[in-house]
């Protein structure tokens, strides 16, 4: 549905914000992109919706250039852009029906509205909703064209906790109705909730790729407690045997990251289970995507001098 091959984009003033970036998103995929502040999501998503024309590499989104064949992509398309400028003095039923006029074969305006939650909303001007509620008539909007392709550039941003967890359901059921989905998001659980697949990006290159278990799962698992009394890290069994890659001491609190969780933690609660002891504040967990997309941001900042290469987790 999406494919991207070397893909550039140059602004201006000569400032390169997308450096060569490839990647593809399959039929009914939803695809997040992640990344630090200005790692080039939007200048990326922009080309995908054909806004602009890449500086270099190609494009193609159901199978044609957004760009130069704008006719045939953009019905077949929603967008979401970051920021909707909508007339402020109209109301939520006026935007939307304007709106549907626009659109080539749109879906009833009522019907996409109540999609988004917004039904009790329609006589309401557009000036006096929430910034969440903006957000939700700008989905209703991209939504209008029954579109193959959905793009949406930050689509929670703004929205409260239950607004959030309200997109999050939408979009999940975009996808069982095989919408394809790529989006933008700074919001790690978002992307871990809703990704079949992600890209992290990081000054305009993409950091790592895979799906969110197989980008997590590169990452160590951690292992903490407290020492008990009497006990030193000596007393420990060796822990390159339990599968332990590096550990900190910090006063009596110990931590462990390995990539053999099961089998560190297996070996350290069979020792203290024979040495008759309770390890306190005993915690163990798998990296998050969080912390992937930290370790990966630092590694890639480390490399940026020495040329960066992408990390494909995918099978
Ligand atoms: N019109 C422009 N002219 C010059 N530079 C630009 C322009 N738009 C964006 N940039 C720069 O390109 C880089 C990428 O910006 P972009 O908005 O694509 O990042 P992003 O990943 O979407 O960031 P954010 O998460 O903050 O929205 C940034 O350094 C930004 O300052």
């Amino acid at each position: 549905m999406i494919e991207v091959t070397d893909l550039r984009r140059v602004y201006g003033g000569g400032f390169e914000a997308v450096r060569g970036i490839d990647f593809s998103v399959r039929r009914g995929e939803v695809f997040a992109l992640l990344g630090t502040n200005g790692a080039g999501k939007t200048s990326t998503v922009e080309l995908l919706e054909g806004l602009a024309p890449p500086a270099g590499g190609r494009v193609r989104v159901l199978g044609h250039d957004p760009y130069t064949e704008r006719a045939a992509v953009r019905p077949r398309t929603g967008v979401m852009l970051q920021e909707g400028g909508f007339p402020s003095e109209l109301t939520v039923a006026e935007t939307a029906r304007m709106w549907a006029g626009c659109v080539s074969g749109a879906r009833p305006p009522m019907e996409v509205l109540e999609v988004v939650g917004l039904q009790s909303k329609t006589d309401t001007r557009v000036k006096q909703l929430s910034g969440g509620q903006r957000r939700r008539l700008d989905l209703a909007l991209a939504l209008l064209g029954d579109p193959e392709v959905l793009f949406l550039d930050e689509p929670s941003t703004g929205l409260d906790a239950e607004g959030r967890r309200d997109t999050w359901e939408l979009v999940s059921a975009l996808r069982e109705s095989g919408t394809t989905v790529l989006l933008t998001t700074h919001y790690l659980e978002e992307a871990e909730q809703l990704a079949d697949r992600l890209a992290i990006m990081h000054e305009g290159r993409i950091a790592a790729t895979g799906t969110p278990a197989e980008v997590t799962a590169s990452r160590p698992s951690r292992i903490s407690f407290e020492l008990p009394d009497g006990y030193f890290v000596g007393d420990l069994p060796p822990l390159g045997e339990l599968g332990v890659g590096d550990h900190e001491v910090d006063g009596r609190i110990v931590r462990l990251r390995t990539h053999e969780l099961q089998r560190a933690a297996t070996g350290l609660l069979v020792w203290a289970g024979q040495a008759g002891v309770e390890l306190r504040r005993l915690d163990m967990r798998s990296a998050s995507l969080e912390e992937a997309f930290l370790g990966i941001a630092k590694e890639a900042a480390a490399g940026a001098a020495e040329g960066t290469t992408t990390k494909e987790y995918a099978a």
